[in-house]
Formats: structure tokens, sequence, C-alpha cells
């Protein structure tokens, strides 16, 4: 039985949010249903024109998440395209622990996330560590912490050095000047003042109410040891120093993800943009001669049995998968690393060493400190204690569960970090990123293994501190282990495979024993639980105590890229700077997947900025080629 159009829409039509999608527009009634008793509708599509019965769109965008949302919405302005964007996940709207900005962790290992694990690690004792990652709308940018940082300019300059010819910072900048809506907060003067106001994803400074005292502690240590305060990290001349983090978070205190962002009812009641929900984009369906793709199968179920449907695209599909998501569907149709696919039993129809290498990701290792009684925000794990917050959040959208939780962090040059932890500021050398390569990111929570271990003291107040290493030089790669896109690729970011990156770590290491013993900070703590230790014996414990904990401990702060880098295809790129898949004409990949390389900081506004260029670049693309036909 075909599938009824009802069912290909996860909302019911009395979602108000998503009336408009639940009833279906006019391009969504027209999918090609596979033949009865087929699985496989690739045999269903020509090359040519529209058949009976089918719909072309225009752009296929596979993945409904972070960049996914920006650029439907984006492309979607031009009444003459038709849109297509395809998501596994439902709707973030629909999820509390995704609005509250408290609530994040609440939503790991829920089927709002993919929790895929990474291969065994070995230089982190072989564990396989968890990996959070958003399956919803807005995708990770719904499940972050909600930290929003432009990074330095040097990271963007650094990217167009590496052959991403028009991806440089003067590129970039105003694109993330137009994605943001910045709200000044009256408690903040000043801060945001340079910001872009008028754009629809909203960012603030989350202000007092929403900032627990031990971090405003920690920022004030900061100077103490050296490492120079800055209230607005987002200013190009000068991304480092310690800082309360700006968050997208709007004005009414709930997160703004790009669905909520950049998908109001005035955007998804557009009669040319189609959004599907629950529905995974299984397979890339490549003409004949292996050129160009025609179209993508996409399926609800994982059941071969349950029925597939193809979706055509007349100019580009456009795959915004994520860094695990994108290169593993392009390997899965065939597109990537000859070995790679043959092992996975894929046969490899277009060779492109590039797809899923080159994976880097930012490792941290965090210390986790008891602290005094009632001065954490530990009891936000305990919902009974946490329904006055919870009535105050509703009605007023303020107070402690509008707090992002990551609510500060200190970013430096680990070579500026002594061997005692203090930190004296020297000059970038020529030749040096002038950006952080070091952070030491807080939560007033215990936060070890993601929060999923709990303390050993579950009553205990606890605040971490983390350090962790922002521009690696281990990679690794993203392969799929089959030729299916519902078992989860064999993702190995290499962590700490280099040394250099050991040392940036225990850097960091350094710093915090250092401002562990430091006030205001110091007055706060009782003494480290993770690593088990009295205060005095962390004071004065050894690089290889400190390491041994981190090997122990240490797990990713979220931010995986680089897996289908924009760059010369010899020099291991898998696209190019039109962000044209290698080999094919109209496969294009946006995401965090095509960074050429790291950011000093935390990746989505980068994400987002890409994704108001891309669609930038694709507008003129129409136009030039309605130019052309005049
Ligand atoms: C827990 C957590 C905390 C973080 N904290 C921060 C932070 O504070 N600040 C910050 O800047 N960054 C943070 N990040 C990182 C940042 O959110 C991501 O780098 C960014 O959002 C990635 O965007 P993306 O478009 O590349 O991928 P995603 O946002 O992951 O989008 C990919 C989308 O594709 C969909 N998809 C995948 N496969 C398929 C398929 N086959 N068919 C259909 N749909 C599919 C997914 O469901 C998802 O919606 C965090 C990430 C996490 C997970």
């Amino acid at each position: 039985m075909p599938l009824s159009l009802p069912q290909l829409f996860s909302f019911s039509s009395s979602a108000p949010r998503y009336a408009g999608i639940s009833t279906p527009s006019t391009f969504c009634d027209r999918f090609v249903e596979p033949e009865k008793g087929t699985s496989d509708a690739s045999g269903m599509l020509g090359e040519g024109g529209e058949g009976e019965g089918e719909k072309v769109f225009d752009y296929v965008i596979c993945g409904g998440g972070t960049a996914g949302c920006v650029l439907a919405s984006r492309l979607s302005e031009d009444p003459s395209l038709r849109i297509l964007l395809i998501e596994a996940g439902e709707s973030d709207q629909k999820l509390l622990f995704s609005r509250i900005p408290a609530g994040w962790p609440n939503l790991f290992k829920t089927p709002a996330d993919y929790a895929p694990t990474t291969i065994p690690q070995p230089s982190l004792r072989n564990r396989t560590l968890y990996q959070p990652r958003g399956k919803m709308l807005g995708g990770c940018s719904a499940m972050n912490a909600q930290c929003v940082q432009w990074c330095a300019p040097g990271d963007y300059d650094l990217w167009e050095k590496k052959g991403a010819t028009g991806w440089g910072w003067t590129n970039l900048e105003p694109y993330f000047r137009k994605a943001e809506g910045f709200v000044p907060d009256a408690s903040q003067p000043g801060i945001g003042s340079d910001r872009g106001t008028e754009g629809v994803w909203k960012s603030r400074h989350p202000g007092e109410a929403a900032t627990n005292e031990i971090t405003k502690a920690f920022v004030e240590t900061g100077p103490k040891v050296g490492v120079p305060h800055n209230p607005d990290l987002n200013r190009a001349t000068n991304t480092s120093g310690i800082t309360r983090f700006q968050a997208h978070i709007d004005a009414r205190g709930q997160r703004s993800s790009t669905s909520a962002a950049y998908l109001p009812s005035s955007v998804y009641t557009r009669p040319n943009l189609c959004i599907l929900t629950r529905t995974t984009v299984e397979r890339l369906v490549l003409s004949s001669d292996g050129t160009k793709c025609v179209g993508v199968v996409l399926a609800q179920e994982k059941d071969p049995k349950k029925g597939r449907f193809v979706a055509r695209a007349s100019r580009d599909v456009i795959l915004s998968l994520g860094s695990f998501g994108s290169p593993q569907l392009l390997q899965c149709s065939g597109i990537g690393p000859r070995a790679t696919l043959e092992k996975a039993g894929v046969e490899c129809v277009v060779e492109n060493d590039g797809v899923g290498e080159g994976l880097k990701d930012h490792v941290l290792a965090g210390v986790f400190f008891e602290v005094r009684k009632g001065s954490s925000w530990e009891w936000v794990k305990d919902p009974v204690k946490t329904l006055p917050s919870l009535i105050r959040w509703l009605t007023t959208g303020t107070g402690p569960l509008s707090s992002n939780m990551a609510e500060a962090a200190a970013f430096l040059r680990s070579s500026d970090v002594s061997p005692t932890g203090d930190v004296v500021v020297k000059r970038a050398k020529e030749g040096e990123r002038s950006g952080a390569d070091l952070e030491i990111i807080t939560a007033p929570v215990w936060y070890l293994n993601h929060t999923l271990t709990p303390p050993p003291n579950t009553s205990g107040d606890y605040f971490t501190m983390a350090s962790t290493v922002l521009h690696p030089h281990s990679s690794g790669s993203v392969k799929i282990s089959s030729g299916s896109v519902w078992d989860m690729p064999l993702i190995d970011p290499g962590y700490l495979k280099d040394p250099r990156d050991v040392e940036v770590l225990l850097a960091g290491l350094r710093l915090i024993r250092r401002m562990s013993t430091t006030s205001p900070l110091s007055s706060y703590l009782l003494k480290p639980t993770s690593p088990s230790m009295t205060p005095e014996e962390f004071a004065t414990a050894t690089d290889e105590q400190l390491l041994e904990h981190a090997t122990e401990t240490a797990e990713t702060i979220y931010h995986p890229m680089g897996s289908c880098k924009i760059g010369p295809r010899d020099e291991g790129g898998a696209i190019d700077p039109s962000l044209r898949v290698y080999g094919l004409s109209n496969v294009r990949v946006c995401d965090a997947s095509v960074f050429p390389d790291t950011v000093s900081g935390h990746p989505v506004a980068a994400v987002i900025a890409v994704a108001e260029k891309f669609a930038d670049m694709l507008k003129a693309e129409v136009l030039e080629s309605k130019g052309a036909r005049l």
C-alpha cells in the first residue's frame, strides 16, 4: 500500500504551529510512489522532465537541521523555486526540553538524539565515546548548549588559504550579522552593540537571573591568574579572554533553534515550501552515467516492506545531514573512497577520497568539584525541586531555567599558560594563529559523562571546569559500516592521537588547577570529586596525574566538523568552494562537515553563516540561469 499523505506529516492538524504543514502544500501530494510489492523506487526515475503523477522540486534539501532550516527558509523566499526539506526527526517545537534553555541534557539518548558512539579511541584507553546528535527539525541547534560565538576572523582566513576561496572572514562576516537578531539585556549595557539586530536567529546575554553565582566567581577569578576579562567575545578585534556566554535564546527566554527562527508560520506556510518530518533520506539516485543526482529515495521506516518514495530535483540536491550524516549518505550512495565503499559492500560509482576523511572534533577533559551546599544548580536535575523555576520560566521566561548551563568560559592560547597554570598573554608570532586554541568551559552542575554518570554523593552540589582542545592536529574519519543509512557509521575523531593536542589539554588542566586555589572561585570549591583528591592533592597534582584523569574521562564537546571539507581535491577536499561534491554536477553539501578546518570556539553561528552565504550563492545561480534563458 502506498502511504497516505497525512502519514507523511508528523503534525496533527491540531498542532497550531505546523497547521500549514499538516495541510499538504500543492507540491507535497505528488510523490512518486513505489510500484506495488517493490521496495526500491529508483527504477521509476527517468532522467527527463516530469512524469505522470510526479512533481519535481527545484531544490531538495536533505536534513532539516541547523543548516537545512536556514537554506529552506532563504531559498523559498523566491516564489518561483519549489523547495523540499526532508528531516528524519520530528519538530523540536514539540519538545519542552529543547525549548527550555537549561533543558538540553535531558534530550540525550532520547528519540530526538541519534546517540552514535565512536569506534574505540586508543589514546583514551580504547573507550568508545557517546556523541549526542539532534534528530529533529533544527538538528543540533535544537539540543545544543546555545553558546553563540563568531570565533576568530583568522579561522576563516585560514579556510581561504586552504583553498576555500570566497569563505574568508570578509566574505562571512556580513552573514554572521545578517543571521543574528541580538536582543540587548538591560543588565549588560554595551554588550552586543556591534551585532546584527535585524536577523531572525535571536541571541542575547542570558543576564543576571540566569547566571549561577559560581559562574560569576569563575569569571572574576580569570584576571587574577592572568586571563583578561572580555565581556563580548563576538567582536572581530578580540575573540579571547574570560567571558559569560551569549546564547541563542529569544526575548521570551526560549531557545532560538534554526527551526524556531527560520521556519515560523509565515515561512512554513509558503506554498512553494514542503517540509517532510519523520522521513529519512536513504540514498541518492544517480543518473546512469553517474555524473548527476536525479532524486533521493525516502523512507519512513527501516523495514523495506514499508514502502519507499522518491523526490526529484531539477536543480540541486543539498546535503545538510551534519558531519556524520552527509558523508554517510554519500558513501551509501556509492560516492566516496573506493576502499571504504568496497569494504562496506557498496559499489563505487563516484570515487571521491575526501568524503568522510579529515573529521575533527573538540575534545575536553573535565574536573568535577564538589562545592558549597546550595551554591550550584545541581537541583535542576530534580523535577520536584525544579517546579517553582519551571513555573517562573513558563510564566515569565526568566530565572535559572533560562540559563544555557554552559554559562562561562575562558578562551586563550595554550602557549600562554605556564607550568604553574598562571597565564601571561603574549602576542601571536608571525604565522601563528591569533585565536584561542584552548577553552576552559564551565557548568554549574556535575557534568561527568555528559551528566549520565551520577556523582558519588547524589545530594551534593557540583561545579565543572573542562579543558578543551580547539584546534586539534589529530583527525579521523567517518566510514560506513554497511550500505544502509539506518546503520550507524564508524566514527573515528582520532582524539589525542597527536601529542601536540595532549599538551594543549594539559595546559588547560594546569590552569584549572591554578584557578581552583584562587579566590573568589576557591571559596566555593570543597574538593575535586573526579579526579578523587583532596584540595591539597589536586593543588600539587602532577602532569601525569592530570593526564591519567583526562584519558579516563575525556569526552566530546560536540563539535565534529570537516568530514566533507571544502578544498582542493588533491589535498583531501571532498567539495569545491561552490560546495559541489567533486565528481557530481548537482550535489551540494552545506553543514559543519564542509568546514576546511576547526574554529576557535563553538561552531553553530559559523554553520548558520555558511548556510546564509550558500543560500545567496544559489539564488545568484538561479538568477544567472534565468538570465541565460532570456
Ligand atoms: C549537545 C550539543 C551541545 C552543543 N553546544 C553547542 C554550543 O553551545 N554552541 C555551538 O556553537 N555549538 C554547539 N554544538 C554544536 C552545534 O550545535 C553543531 O555544530 C551544529 O548545530 C551542526 O549543524 P549541522 O547543520 O552541521 O548538523 P545538524 O544540526 O546535526 O543537522 C543535521 C540534520 O540532518 C538530519 N538527518 C541526518 N541524517 C538524515 C537522513 N538520512 N535523512 C533525513 N534527515 C537526516 C538530522 O536529524 C539533523 O536534523 C553542540 C552540539 C551538541 C550535540
